[in-house]
């Protein structure tokens, strides 16, 4: 059955409201969007508090991340979610988070990835379903510019169609999921295996 567009617009109310009390969508950052209908997409104006959004902070772009509604600002990284749901005609909803872990953890991380292994919380992501895998999150340098940003994700996109989230250094957190409810999993087993990461690197620096 497929939601209404006031019903996918409160589904982005309440993942900002979650997303900003969980502290991985802090001031202004970060933007959401789900999918309206195969060729659109509902995404957060700019600019906004994600904490305190309503219903009509949300617009409709197509999907080469044209605005549908002229009085809205889009947000800037409208290209970033649209590519997404071209990528992948499954993907019902994106979200982008700004936590301290993703940040920390992509600058203090000299490669293009990061790998999680044998944790049972991998099989929380879509398509992954024994601990005794691979899971790759590509990093990509951040870029002010996010059409060039957006160029440098699709290659890595089309090589990895397993692939269920990137970061962006020292920015933050792409995942996506079917629905809201599928990619706000993804957003909780991404931060659970940060935390792991940067614990389990801070005790074995000091363990020298
Ligand atoms: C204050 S965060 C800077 C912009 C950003 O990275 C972000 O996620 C929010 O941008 P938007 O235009 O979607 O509000
Ligand atoms: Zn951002």
């Amino acid at each position: 059955m497929s939601l209404t567009r006031e019903q996918l617009a409160q589904q982005i109310v309440d993942a900002g409201r979650f997303l900003y009390g969980r502290g991985w969508s802090p001031a202004t950052s970060s933007n959401y969007s789900t999918r309206l209908s195969p060729s659109e997409a509902l995404l957060t104006v700019s600019g906004k508090h994600k904490g305190q959004l309503s219903v009509d902070d949300v617009l409709a772009t197509d999907l080469s991340g044209t605005s549908l509604e002229p009085g809205k600002k889009p947000s800037a990284e409208t290209l970033l979610h649209t590519q997404l749901y071209s990528w992948r005609p499954e993907i019902g909803a994106v979200l982008h988070t700004h936590s301290v872990n993703a940040t920390v953890l992509s600058r203090l991380t000299p490669q293009d990835f990061i790998e999680f292994e044998d944790y049972e919380l991998q099989k929380a992501f879509s398509g992954i379903s024994t601990h005794e895998s691979r899971v790759r999150v590509p990093i990509f340098d951040n870029d002010q510019d996010i059409a060039r940003l957006a160029a440098k994700v699709q290659p890595w996109l089309d090589a990895h169609p397993d692939c269920v989230g990137y970061l962006i250094r020292g920015h933050g957190l792409y995942t996506w999921g079917a629905q809201m409810s599928d990619a706000l999993r993804q957003i909780e087993a991404f931060e659970f295996l940060f935390e792991c990461e940067l614990k389990t690197r801070s005790v074995m620096n000091r363990q020298g």
